[in-house]
């Protein structure tokens, strides 16, 4: 790229970059990056984007969850299994009750940087970085681990191909073949299946960059780093980078739409990430909370709705409904986010349209994480098993029993 457009381009802002203290090595990594085999490619992320397409019209669900925030040390084998057959149990339960193909997208295989509410944190008297995910910095609250270093980025990526190859099964030489990824040769694009793809979200601009290649085959730019990119509640400016970056990518993309959002800002989001109407291109995923969805999600739909744009509708119950307990742990309640989801099926069933996924921070560990469900994790539970690097994950024994509740909404006249 020439220089000039280099410059033009990381004019637009960027909102919630780290401060990289050391820019020479913040190049070395990138520059290491850009070298790097695809982590996914362009056929499979095609493949996504088409079974979507079958989301957006009504012919099948999307289950999308997993970490908040991924961590190096969680990417052991043995919870990558337990994450992925939980998803794999609820896709089942989801896909027999509502009678419909579920498309399984896991929050993994790169979900690790995150926007913060606040760019420094204080304990007893000391103020540093906050926390910005594995690829940024580390999560002790010590001056060294705080301060964010670009190998880090190196190792996101090594960190995510080893979770791609415990998904592919290529640890496994005794089941070759048995891969859960997609196999796009021998697909029909329909949902359903074993196929199970990835997803994050683009946050750090200069990795998803460093990791776009271009498809020899149709000359198409691809974010190769996951299947499916979403864009934050807090980087979903019309004119920043984020929108930008995402604008120029072929990949299936999501957008998080919070209650500050209004239904032009939405047509607005939709022309500039989905120009060509294409059915499975752009997830729309509302984050509203239990107690507003009802009230502002109408207007977003009946606005899209009226264009005829083919978005696929997906309601993320967890970040609308985040508290501090008086324990001072981040929690959630099983009942708002079940709520959450009963409104927004309640928005689309008035209104004619498709409520097409959820998505979710679960994890397959049995955490005291979010408050509620059965076995009923109660509000002085929380410190048990409080191990979360960023938000509050339902453990799997809440995420199933919310796959049968949300599965039973279907049913429902
Ligand atoms: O996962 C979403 C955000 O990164 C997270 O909710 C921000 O949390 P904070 O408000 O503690 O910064
Ligand atoms: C940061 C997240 O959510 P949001 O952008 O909706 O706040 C998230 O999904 O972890
Ligand atoms: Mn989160």
């Amino acid at each position: 790229m020439p220089r000039t457009q280099q410059a033009a381009l990381s004019a637009v802002p960027a909102a919630q970059q780290p401060v990289w203290p050391d820019p020479a090595a913040l190049r070395t990594a990138l520059a290491e990056l850009a070298v790097q085999p695809h982590l996914v490619s362009p056929r499979e992320c095609d493949l996504l984007r088409d079974q979507l397409a079958f989301v957006a019209g009504g012919g099948a669900f999307l289950l999308q969850g997993g970490d908040c925030a991924e961590t190096f040390a969680g990417a052991a084998s043995e919870a990558v299994g337990r994450k992925v057959r939980l998803l794999g149990q609820m896709a089942e339960i989801l896909a027999e009750r509502m009678g419909l193909p579920v498309v399984t997208v896991g929050r993994i295989a790169g979900q690790y940087a995150k926007p913060r509410s606040w760019p420094t944190e204080s304990h007893l008297g000391q103020t540093l970085p906050s926390y910005r995910g594995d690829a940024v910095n580390g999560l002790a609250f010590t001056p060294a681990a705080r301060t964010p270093d670009p190998r880090r980025l190196l190792q996101a990526y090594r960190t995510a191909a080893g979770t791609l190859a415990v998904l592919r099964k290529q640890d496994e030489p005794a089941s070759p073949g048995d891969s859960l990824l997609p196999h796009p040769r021998t697909s029909d694009g329909g949902p359903g299946g074993n196929d199970f793809f990835t997803s994050h979200e683009a946050l750090l601009l200069p990795y998803e960059e460093a990791l776009c290649r271009t498809d020899p085959l149709t000359g198409q730019r691809y974010g190769t780093s996951g299947h499916l990119l979403w864009i934050g509640e807090r980087t979903r400016n019309l004119d920043g980078a984020h929108v930008r970056f995402a604008a120029g990518i072929s990949n299936p993309v999501g957008v998080k739409l919070g209650p500050a959002v209004n239904p032009d800002d939405v047509l607005a989001l939709v022309d500039k990430l989905d120009p060509q109407r294409q059915p499975g291109r752009l997830s729309l995923i509302i984050r509203m909370g239990a107690r507003k969805i009802r009230d502002l999600l109408p207007p977003l739909v009946e606005k899209v709705a009226a264009e005829h744009a083919p978005v696929t509708w997906v309601c993320d119950p967890m970040h609308g409904n985040t508290f501090t307990a008086a324990s001072g742990h981040k929690t959630r309640l099983f009942d708002d986010v079940f709520d959450e989801v009963a409104g927004f099926f309640e928005v689309h069933r008035t209104l004619g349209t498709h409520p097409g996924g959820l998505h979710l921070e679960l994890t397959g560990e049995a955490v005291t994480e979010c408050v509620g469900g059965t076995p009923a994790v109660l509000m002085e539970d929380l410190d048990r098993r409080y191990e979360t690097a960023c938000d509050p994950r339902l453990n799997a024994d809440q995420a199933r029993e919310l796959a049968v509740a949300v599965g039973g909404l279907a049913a429902r006249p």
